[in-house]
């Protein structure tokens, strides 16, 4: 279970003075739910996903994963969290068993437990023919599965994907998400953000439509269909924020980009 309440974060940013990425958000999402973060470039999802995996701090506002908080607990948080985004590292020079390998052992866990739970991840996740591939042998849908293996190998019940489809390609991208949606057959609690609107709509139970900061709305995407009477997220999302006349309105985005 997340929670997330009134959560604040504000960077000194020196050429924009002080700069409010992440403007009282406040989520909540359930085990065996995948809840969506849908939003444009800049809109501060990730921000939150790093917050809420203890890589940055609050500036105010809490947050709470299976009911330990982020600033008081941080190493119990880390036990309850798998993480995927699309730059997570391989190592180049470690096969795809001896990578998850590796993190298996970072959390502590014994030998013969590892093998039985790496056994199983790799026929899941169907990598048994890549146990032995180095990572520079690697193509990307590869290496996002090693991914995917080393977050789910402490059994973490809650799991959190940082636009993991950016770059794949649509047979991987397609594989990927049905991964999602298995773990949450598993009853996993997952978080997934993404820009990309047809991809939350197949997926996603829980939906917050993320905007400069803010969450514009939120709630399943019947009701949001129904609140808002617009028959998918794309129409929801403009009817919302409003059809931007020009590129301006896009330049934060823009820059964040090229951050
Ligand atoms: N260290 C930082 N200092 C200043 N501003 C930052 C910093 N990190 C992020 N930002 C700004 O915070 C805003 C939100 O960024 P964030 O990466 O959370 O957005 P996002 O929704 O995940 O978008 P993207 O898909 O581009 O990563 C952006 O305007 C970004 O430039």
């Amino acid at each position: 279970m997340i929670h997330v309440r009134e959560l604040v974060k504000a960077y000194d940013d020196l050429r924009r003075g002080k700069f409010v990425a992440v403007d009282h958000v406040s989520l909540f999402a359930m085990p065996g739910q995948i809840y969506g973060l849908l939003g444009p470039n800049g809109a501060g999802k990730t921000t939150v996903l790093r917050i809420l995996s203890t890589v940055l701090k609050p500036t105010s506002g809490s947050v709470q994963v299976n009911g330990y908080d982020v600033v008081m607990e941080p190493a119990m948080v880390r036990r309850q969290i798998g993480f995927v985004s699309t730059n997570t590292a391989v190592y180049e020079r470690m096969t795809a068993w001896e990578t998850v390998e590796y993190f298996g052992r970072l959390y502590g866990i014994e030998k013969d437990q590892l093998d039985e739970r790496m056994n199983t991840i790799f026929r899941r996740l169907r990598m048994d023919e890549m146990r032995d591939v180095l990572g520079s042998k690697m193509s990307t849908g590869m290496k996002q599965k090693v991914s995917i293996a080393r977050a789910i190998v402490h059994d973490p019940p809650v799991l959190v994907f940082d636009e993991p489809t950016l770059g794949l390609d649509v047979f991987v991208g397609r594989a990927l998400l049905q991964i999602i949606a298995e773990l949450r057959e598993q009853g996993k609690c997952i978080i997934f953000s993404s820009h990309i609107m047809r991809e939350v709509e197949k997926l996603c139970d829980q939906v917050a439509i993320m905007y400069k900061g803010k969450i514009l709305a939120e709630g399943s995407q019947a009701e949001l269909r129904d609140r808002y009477s617009q028959p998918d997220l794309e129409e929801i999302f403009f009817h919302l924020i409003g059809e931007p006349e020009d590129m301006a309105d896009y330049a934060g985005a823009e820059q964040s980009e090229n951050a």
